[in-house]
């Protein structure tokens, strides 16, 4: 028999899709497992001006297959101050919360421990983000879908880039690291890809795409050609890449920024059963001693994993990914 507790919940950081599922999760487990359930609403601000709801049966209804959060989100700055975590300690105290759980990316999981730092209470993390980017877990949620959007986006612009036989640039999110424009190239059969984990500098790109496309038209002709760029890699930006490979290649570029329309949309089945079994191992977790950990997925098994740990490590794209980017489209010509 668990012993009853009361449960808050929050979502921090850029919003992903499958956030609303992992609210669900978290809302019912509890209800399963007799503890109460509160949500705090705009990330780590909510936690600072006590702002909050009661879950009801109502808002949870219909909640899994919505995109956004909610709870809403936000990047809240005050955070990382001393005075702030103190606050939101007593904050928690004055609810009688016995653990707060988190969604969010490696920056929510930092104002995570910090929180721990100052609270007796109990800390646990869930990945939610696009970007993939959290050490300790295979996946995040909303990754998944992002893909999805990323690749269907990038579908519509090969129509118009074959219709006119151009060279389109298309960034994808992802901040720092490449999974998102890995994933989003090999799925959309994309030309080029450059990704931060893998950038060569300026000059080597360049020439590298410029001896990819040469031999491609030298085979094919005129043809369309699509490069995917992970955002931040550029360092001009990709206004910047696209007028260089104008000039190089002596061809019609056209630059596409997919923007926030990737952390938007209705969950895919994976992210919206990561969502499910990660709420619930987390609810699962509420009363044990564990302490300021991030509950993530690997191997298809939830684990745990200290919190640091998450943004100490650097995850490393997934190696076979990269082979078959390279075989297939990187050095497709080699
Ligand atoms: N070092 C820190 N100390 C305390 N709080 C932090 C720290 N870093 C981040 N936070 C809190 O976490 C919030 C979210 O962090 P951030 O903006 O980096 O997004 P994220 O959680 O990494 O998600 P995403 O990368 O998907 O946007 C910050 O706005 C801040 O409130
Ligand atoms: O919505 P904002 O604050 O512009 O943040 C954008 C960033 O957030 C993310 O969408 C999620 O971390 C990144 O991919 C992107 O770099």
């Amino acid at each position: 028999m668990t012993q009853q507790k009361r449960v808050a919940v929050l979502t921090s950081g850029g919003d992903a899709p499958g956030m609303n599922a992992c609210i669900r999760a978290v809302v019912l487990a509890c209800e399963q497992n007799g503890h109460e359930c509160i949500g705090y609403k705009h990330g780590y601000n909510g936690l600072l001006n006590q702002e909050y709801t009661e879950f009801t049966a109502d808002i949870i209804h219909n909640l899994i297959q919505q995109g956004g959060t909610v709870l809403h989100s936000a990047r809240c700055l005050e955070f990382k101050t001393q005075e702030a975590a103190q606050r939101a300690a007593s904050n928690l105290d004055a609810l009688n919360i016995d653990t707060l759980i988190v969604i969010g990316g490696d920056g929510s999981f930092r104002g995570a421990m910090h929180l721990s730092n100052h609270w007796d209470g109990q800390v646990i993390g869930l990945p939610g983000t696009i970007d993939n980017d959290i050490a300790g877990t295979d996946a995040t949620i909303g990754y998944y879908t992002a893909i999805e959007t990323a690749v269907s986006s990038i579908d519509k612009v090969r129509d118009t880039a074959d219709a006119f036989e151009r060279l389109f640039l298309v960034e994808v999110m992802g901040r720092h690291a490449g999974f998102l424009a890995l994933s989003a190239a090999l799925a959309s059969a994309a030309d080029y890809v450059v990704l931060p984990e893998l950038f060569n500098g300026e000059e080597e790109t360049l020439n590298d795409i410029h001896a990819q496309l040469t031999v491609r038209r030298e085979l094919r002709g005129n043809i369309s050609y699509i490069i995917v760029l992970a955002e931040n890699v550029w360092p001009g930006g990709i206004n910047d890449l696209s007028q260089r490979l104008n000039a190089l290649t002596n061809s019609e570029v056209r630059p596409v920024i997919l923007g926030h329309v990737q952390r938007g949309g209705s969950p895919v089945s994976q992210d919206r059963i990561l969502a499910t079994q990660l709420g619930a191992h987390a609810v699962s977790l509420v009363g044990k001693p564990v302490n300021a950990v991030m509950v993530g997925e690997v191997n298809g098994k939830p684990c745990e994993v200290p919190l640091p740990m998450t943004w100490e490590s650097t995850k490393p794209l997934d190696e076979s990914a990269v082979q078959t980017m390279q075989a297939l489209i990187n050095s497709r010509y080699a």
